[in-house]
């Protein structure tokens, strides 16, 4: 599959290439709009200026640069494009990793528990405390990545950021789960001898940086969905003075994680920038987007996407009601007519993935179109194949030309009901980001008995609709 290509940067993203200063800059701006490949091309200059500063200096370790993703198929989609800023420096050595990847190697590569096993031992605890094991879940996420350890209790005083307005979690509550939920898995993990990615994150960034070398260079790709200890954990191994590039929009934001760059161990930024064009998504596509995150809390971080600003138009999206089969139906029917396999890419992107991707599976074998499964965990497919297949939360920072959301049902996308649902808001994020990732055509499909909240959000002048069995 296509990786992120080498464009001709426009004027408001050659202003932050050639800014080439030491220490902390943010580039945020809405989905589509270049924040990573202006990151990666930024990397050009900076390693230039670092080199000369080398040699002046005369320096003899080498100008050390670190690209960090959110998960492996990231990776590999934009390893390409970093490696090609760098060649033709000497005295320069580049790291394309997850943070896991990273910050784990640091330690020696030790066991850590999966994700999957640290959420059900989390959940064990919250049984007795709360019914809603997901939010909770996520809750308790969220303020485990957000504090140190020493300081989890400040939880009980601070402004919830990002977590949405209800339900309402008053200090009885934060009380109750930090004592019966966070000290009890932490103890239970320490008398195992287990360590999660959490403690991960806080034993880099309380590691002694003497023995492991520093770096001068450092991009944070999708850095809204980083914890506050995983930058202090990339903090912790900084050289002084670095240039650092965190690169985020809170809209897309779909982890639970939100906290303040102070608090993180940002003090200040030397350059803010705001990319606004949208360079991936055809006007149709980003109208149709735009109703899933107007109105929501967008931070100081987070940019709505801005359709005024696509430059290309296609036709509109589709939204197919219909059973499982029926949307299939309609939607390889419309792929195998006007997609050229050879040449573009799809991906079909479903909120849980896994067993839901069973049935369409079989029909992609059946219909001859050889497909690769992308997730978390996988690397990005440098074979033939021009379908994907993966969970919304994988396809974060990758680019199709074709999405397909079939089975967009209420009972996949659950959420509480009061106005300001944080769950609610999560997954307004999360479908409007798997939209965004497409460049040329979209199609929902759901169930005509169990739509999800969301499809009712959408407007229905921007999208096409079908009906089938
Ligand atoms: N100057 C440019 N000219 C043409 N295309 C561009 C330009 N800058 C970026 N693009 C293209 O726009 C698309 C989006 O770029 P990129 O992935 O860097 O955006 P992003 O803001 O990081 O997106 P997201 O946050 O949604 O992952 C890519 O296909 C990229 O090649």
């Amino acid at each position: 599959m296509r990786i992120l290509a080498e464009v001709t940067p426009t004027p408001e993203q050659l202003k932050i290439l050639a800014n080439t200063t030491p220490g902390f800059t943010l580039i945020r701006g809405a989905a589509g709009s270049g924040k990573t490949t202006t990151a990666l091309l930024r990397l050009r200059h900076q390693c230039n200026y670092w080199t000369q500063r080398r040699t002046r200096l005369g320096l003899a370790d080498p100008v050390r640069v670190l690209v960090l993703t959110y998960n492996r198929t990231l990776e590999g989609y934009i390893a390409e494009l970093a490696r090609r800023q760098v060649t033709g420096h000497t005295g320069l050595h580049l790291e394309v990793s997850t943070f896991g990847k990273w910050a784990r190697g640091l330690l020696g590569a030790p066991p850590v528990m999966g994700h999957e096993d640290t959420a059900a031992s989390v959940r064990r605890f919250l049984k007795p405390v709360v019914t809603d094991l997901r939010y909770f879940g996520n809750e308790v996420e969220y303020l485990m990545g957000r504090f140190e350890t020493g300081r989890l209790h400040e939880y009980l005083d601070v402004k919830r950021e990002g977590r949405g307005s209800t339900p309402r979690v008053e200090r009885p509550l934060r009380e109750r789960l930090l004592n019966e939920v966070v000290l009890p898995y932490n103890a239970e993990k320490a008398a195992l001898a287990q360590r999660d990615w959490n403690d991960v994150a806080l034993e880099v960034a309380a590691m002694s940086v003497t023995g492991t070398p520093k770096w001068d260079i450092v991009v944070v790709d999708e850095a809204q969905d980083f914890s506050a200890n995983q930058i202090r954990a990339v903090l912790a191994h900084l050289a002084d003075p670095a240039t650092v590039t965190f690169v985020i929009d809170a809209a897309q934001r779909i982890y639970p994680r939100h906290f303040t760059w102070k608090e993180a161990g940002v003090d200040s930024f030397v350059n803010r920038y705001s990319l606004a064009n949208n360079y991936r998504n055809t006007r149709q596509i980003a109208a149709f987007a735009r109703p899933l995150v107007d109105g929501l809390p967008m931070e100081d971080d987070g940019t709505l996407p801005d359709f005024t600003s696509c430059t290309t138009d296609g036709p509109l999206p589709l939204v197919v009601e219909g059973n499982f089969s029926g949307q299939l139906d309609v939607m390889l029917d419309r792929l195998t007519n006007t997609v050229d396999f050879t040449a573009e890419s799809v991906a079909f992107l479903h909120p849980l993935g896994g067993g839901w991707f069973g049935y369409l599976r079989d029909r992609l074998r059946g219909d001859g179109i050889p497909f690769v499964e992308l997730s978390r965990s996988s690397v990005w497919p440098t074979g033939p194949e021009a379908v994907g297949l993966c969970t919304l939360a994988s396809a974060k920072g990758l680019e199709f030309d074709h999405v397909l959301m079939p089975g967009l049902n209420q009972q996949v996308t659950p959420h509480g009901a009061d106005a300001g649902d944080g769950q609610l808001e999560n997954l307004r994020r999360l479908i409007a980001m798997g939209v965004g990732r497409a460049r040329r055509t979209v199609a929902l499909g759901y169930k005509g008995q169990d739509p999800s909240t969301l499809v009712g959000l959408l407007d229905p002048t921007t999208y096409e609709k079908v009906v089938t069995r």
